[in-house]
């Protein structure tokens, strides 16, 4: 049996609210004890409302954040404080809804690509440029992009580089926290698309965040719902959609008409067709 690409055994994480005038300091268990496996080439969504964990517990697993306590363990390698080594590091990248504030403003966009292979590697420049390029190409930009700026890219094209800049060192999975929400309904078809092509291709896993059940409909093998740092729910797609057991999920889930689906997938295959 295949080690699992990411398990997730009890991961708690507290918070101490600061206080403030007559109002004392208190305790927030962001995330409540969080158990999950997830397999190479599949996708976890985690969905919930604004404040139920989900960016904590994101946090945690691109180990941004520590864990109050429980265990995480990436390709099998435990990732507690002591053993979070730079190749640990690099098996877990994240993907955020507004990558623009992540781009240096003054670097091109081959750089961007290019950097993090300059500071983990021993490739020479030339192998870097080509690497960088050979990823500009595979998510759907074009060469002539390679010398542009941040700034002359659309929301969905710098969404495009982030995914890129994501896999330059080939990780073992990818958080990707909303990353389709700040687009247009039309774009974020598209990057839905490229985002499944490129699981396909490089049997990537995926940890989805979002709070729309359309999109999460659409991308996800498994859905886990968290409910004020709890999971309430975890199981395949169809049978949490077709089956939700829990009252929260099964309101969650009612505020979703089918329609959102439908289009969502009707966009897609418009894209497919077009493209192919
Ligand atoms: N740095 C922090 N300090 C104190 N409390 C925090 C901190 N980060 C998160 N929290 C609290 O932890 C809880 C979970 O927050 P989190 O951001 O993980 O939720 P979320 O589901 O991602 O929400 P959203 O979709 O709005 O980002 C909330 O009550 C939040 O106020």
């Amino acid at each position: 049996m295949t080690t699992p690409v990411l398990q997730v055994r009890n991961l708690k994480r507290d918070y101490v609210s600061s206080g403030g005038f007559l109002r004392p300091a208190k305790m927030v268990h962001a995330v409540k004890g969080v158990n999950f496996t997830l397999e190479k080439g599949k996708t976890l969504a985690v969905v919930g409302e604004s404040g139920c964990g989900k960016s904590t517990l994101a946090r945690m697993i691109t180990l941004i954040d520590k864990p109050t306590s429980g265990e995480i363990l990436i390709d099998g390698i435990p990732a507690s404080a002591a053993h979070v080594t730079r190749e640990l590091r690099q098996k877990v990248q994240i993907v955020f809804q507004n990558p623009y504030g992540s781009l240096n403003p003054r670097q091109k966009i081959g750089d961007v690509l290019a950097e993090p292979l300059l500071l983990n590697t021993s490739m020479s420049a030339a192998e870097r440029r080509d690497k960088a390029m050979a990823m500009l190409l595979k998510v759907g930009l074009g060469a002539e992009h390679f010398n542009r700026y941040p700034h002359m890219f659309s929301g969905g094209q710098r969404q495009r580089i982030a995914i890129a800049r994501a896999l330059m060192l080939n990780p073992s999975f990818l958080v990707l926290d909303e990353p389709v929400s700040a687009l247009d309904l039309s774009v974020q078809a598209q990057i839905l698309n490229l985002l499944k092509d490129l699981q396909d291709e490089f049997g990537l896993t995926y940890v989805f965040i979002s709070h729309d059940l359309s999109v999460v409909r659409y991308i996800a093998d498994e859905v886990m719902a968290m409910y004020f740092g709890d999971v309430v729910e975890h199981g395949s797609r169809d049978e949490v959609f077709g089956n939700p057991q829990h009252a929260y999920t099964r309101t969650l889930f009612a505020a979703t008409p089918k329609s959102d689906v439908e289009s969502i997938r009707a966009r897609v295959e418009k894209k497919k067709a077009l493209a192919g």
